[in-house]
């Protein structure tokens, strides 16, 4: 999708901030950083991991062209020449890990690591939280809407309404890899070959003089694959009755209506009505499409209403993920060169959520190896081997240690991959369809109590003892410097 460099979208503090370790001698120093989210989106139970293979292409094509480097020559900050020169020639020569996309995770879990010199770590930041945090967020509501309608077919109807071109193209895929059937998207489907589906607009049925006559051109015209909308004017007593007399059209010549698409009104109530006249007419085989303003509790609250209705459109609520629009995900410094040795880094804060934990670390996911289920993400450093080994392991929380268990008899899966090593992209990209699989195998690891729409139960996410002292550790140090 995109090819060119993406190299100013980021911000501006971040070119000051390489630009003041170039002054001082300390942009190539070492740093590794970590992205992560402190809050579930929407009151779930879990977010599905997306936007990585945006960042993977972000990062191969990283480079600043000529006109950039014009650009932040006219700046303000008059950058010294010789730096704007070392931009010219930057690549992205650094480590990158991270889950992938389809993960079902959780806060605090560091989802991406990168480890490279402190200039690129930092370039890199804003570009990497604007795709994670985005694709993220969308997945999670996707995910959200198909648990309601496991069984039912689900369209994404949002570009009119999607924050601009990319989050329509990007979003698309965030659905369909959560569980979504198609898109209306054509370019989208061109590009990431997403399946594509389309009705027909109100606007088609006003510019005939009938709502009959427009149904039945468009029966000629597409006959293969005709939805009709039957709400342009009054749909039990004009649209229905229409579009079964366009289905009995199409049977004569050997075809079938598939589907008639409901957009306003009582939704549970029409389709209800709208089945039996079409069961009556002897068209069982026609489907019911719904749309107009649907998200998972509209839709939820329609099947428990009884409605009959068997593909839903999702248009602005998904796409714009409207109860909740952004995903908070941030990127912390976590390690720092210092005398030329790597050393941890805390960033402090009155709000105990928001102190950071030192150290690069591992996502360790538990897994009973009897009911095969996710008992708790253990997170740990790169070194420690007791998760790993499968011996005896103590969970504790974090923020209440004396809440503890241990387990035995479990395997533990890496959660993070090798994505790019010393710049080189080691990592083959999965297509759309295995990532979709993926998510669905990850679904299967949870417990349905971790799953639900509505207060879900509270997955276990863990730091190994050696990362909680470290991090205590860390907080005394700071603490006994700065007491009164
Ligand atoms: N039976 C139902 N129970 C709960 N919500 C419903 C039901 N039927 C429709 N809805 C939802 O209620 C909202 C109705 O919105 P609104 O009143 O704007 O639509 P409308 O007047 O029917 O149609 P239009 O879009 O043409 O204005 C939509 O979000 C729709 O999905
Ligand atoms: O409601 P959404 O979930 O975004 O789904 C997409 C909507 O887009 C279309 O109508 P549009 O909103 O353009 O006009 P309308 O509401 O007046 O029909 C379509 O008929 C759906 O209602
Ligand atoms: O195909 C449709 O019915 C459609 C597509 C986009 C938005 N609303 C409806």
């Amino acid at each position: 999708m995109q090819s060119s460099s993406l190299a100013l979208h980021t911000d501006k503090y971040q070119i000051n901030m390489i630009y003041a370790h170039w002054v001082n001698g300390t942009h190539e120093r070492k740093a590794v950083f970590e992205a992560y989210f402190r809050k579930l989106p929407f009151g779930n139970g879990y977010a599905v991991f997306a936007g990585l293979e945006r960042i993977v292409q972000y990062i191969s094509h990283l480079q600043f062209s000529d006109s950039d480097i014009e650009f932040l020559g006219r700046q303000e900050e008059n950058y010294d020449p010789a730096f704007l020169e070392l931009l010219r020639n930057f690549q992205f020569k650094g480590n990158l890990y991270a889950v992938p996309e389809g993960a079902l995770v959780f806060p605090s879990e560091p989802l991406i690591r990168v480890e490279g010199t402190i200039m690129e770590a930092q370039l890199i930041e804003t570009a990497l939280l604007n795709f994670m945090n985005f694709q993220t967020l969308i997945a999670t509501k996707a995910s959200r809407v198909k648990r309601v309608a496991e069984n039912d077919v689900l369209l994404e109807f949002g570009s009119r309404r999607a924050q601009e071109a990319d989050a329509a193209i990007w979003g698309a895929r965030a659905a369909y890899l959560s569980g979504f059937d198609a898109t209306s998207n054509l370019l989208a489907g061109e590009i990431f070959g997403i399946p594509t589906k389309g009705t027909h607009a109100h606007s088609w049925v006003q510019s005939f003089d009938s709502e009959l006559e427009a149904f039945e051109r468009f029966a000629e015209a597409l006959p293969d694959q005709v939805s009709l909308l039957v709400d342009t004017f009054d749909t039990l007593s004009s649209g229905v009755p229409n579009a079964i007399k366009t289905a009995k059209l199409l049977e004569n010549k050997g075809k079938r209506l598939s589907s008639i698409r409901l957009d306003s009104g009582d939704l549970a109530y029409l389709s209800m009505k709208a089945r039996t006249m079409l069961d009556e007419a002897g068209l069982p085989y026609v489907q019911i499409v719904a749309s107009n303003d649907l998200d998972e509790n509209t839709i939820f609250n329609l099947k428990a209403q009884g409605a009959k209705i068997d593909i839903w459109g999702v248009g602005t609520q998904l796409i714009t993920a409207a109860d909740q629009p952004a995903l908070g995900g941030v990127y912390k410094l976590v390690e720092r060169e210092r005398n030329g040795v790597m050393e941890p880094t805390i960033k402090i804060s009155a709000n105990p959520e928001k102190v950071t934990t030192p150290g690069r670390k591992d996502i360790l996911r538990i897994v009973d190896e009897e009911s095969g289920k996710a008992i708790a993400d253990y997170i740990c450093f790169p070194h420690e081997q007791q998760a790993r080994s499968g011996g005896k392991l103590r969970l504790f929380d974090p923020v209440h240690p004396y809440l503890k268990k241990s387990v035995k008899n479990y395997k533990a899966i890496s959660m993070q991959q090798q994505i790019f090593v010393d710049g080189e992209l080691v990592y083959e990209l999965p297509t759309l369809d295995t990532i979709r699989a993926y998510h669905k195998e990850q679904l299967q690891m949870f417990w349905p109590e971790y799953l639900r729409k509505l207060n879900p139960e509270k997955y276990r996410v863990n730091l190994s003892q050696e990362a909680w002292e470290l991090k205590q550790k860390l907080i005394e140090e700071y603490m006994g410097q700065h007491e009164d």
